[in-house]
């Protein structure tokens, strides 16, 4: 079994929440790639059982412009296969809380087998710990029944 972590980050917050979840995919002997947005490749795609994605939102609940190509090869390449999650960090001063996390669920569900979301407020607290770990929970039982 192997996962990937493609994330995005301004201030540190959804950085902070990827290296949590990745520590925790570690701790469960999952070989883990955490992948910043910049090195991302649509291609890199197939080389994963489990793919996890990380966004901040912007702009009314919008993406950030740097996911858009990321969420587009989600829709683009064949991924049926592929077990999803995805966890971002938003505000909630914002009408809408952590919108992008939102979009990018929609569009997995359709497109791969979405296990799990999570939404955190701002930097990860350590009551977040807890749900980072149900978080990686849902997704490797997501792969015992898939496979
Ligand atoms: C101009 C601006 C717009 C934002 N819009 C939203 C929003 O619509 N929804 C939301 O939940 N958070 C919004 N946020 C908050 C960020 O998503 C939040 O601070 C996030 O944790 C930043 O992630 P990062 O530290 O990984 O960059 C906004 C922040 C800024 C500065």
């Amino acid at each position: 079994m192997k996962a990937a972590i493609i994330y995005t980050s301004v201030t540190g917050n959804t950085s902070t929440l990827a290296e949590i979840i990745s520590e925790k995919m570690a701790a469960r002997d999952i070989e883990t790639d955490l992948i910043p947005v910049d090195e991302f490749r649509p291609a890199l795609l197939h080389n994963y059982d489990i793919v996890t994605v990380g966004t901040y939102s912007w702009d009314n609940g919008d993406l950030p412009l740097e996911m858009e190509e990321v969420f587009e090869a989600f829709e683009t390449e064949d991924l049926d296969r592929v077990i999803t999650g995805v966890f971002g960090t938003g505000d909630s001063f914002y009408p809408y809380y952590c919108g992008a996390v939102d979009l990018f669920r929609d569009m997995l569900y359709v497109h791969t087998k979405l296990a799990v979301t999570l939404k955190v407020e701002l930097t990860p607290q350590d009551d977040d710990l807890h749900r980072c770990e149900k978080f990686c929970d849902r997704l490797t039982r997501e792969f015992a029944v898939f496979t």
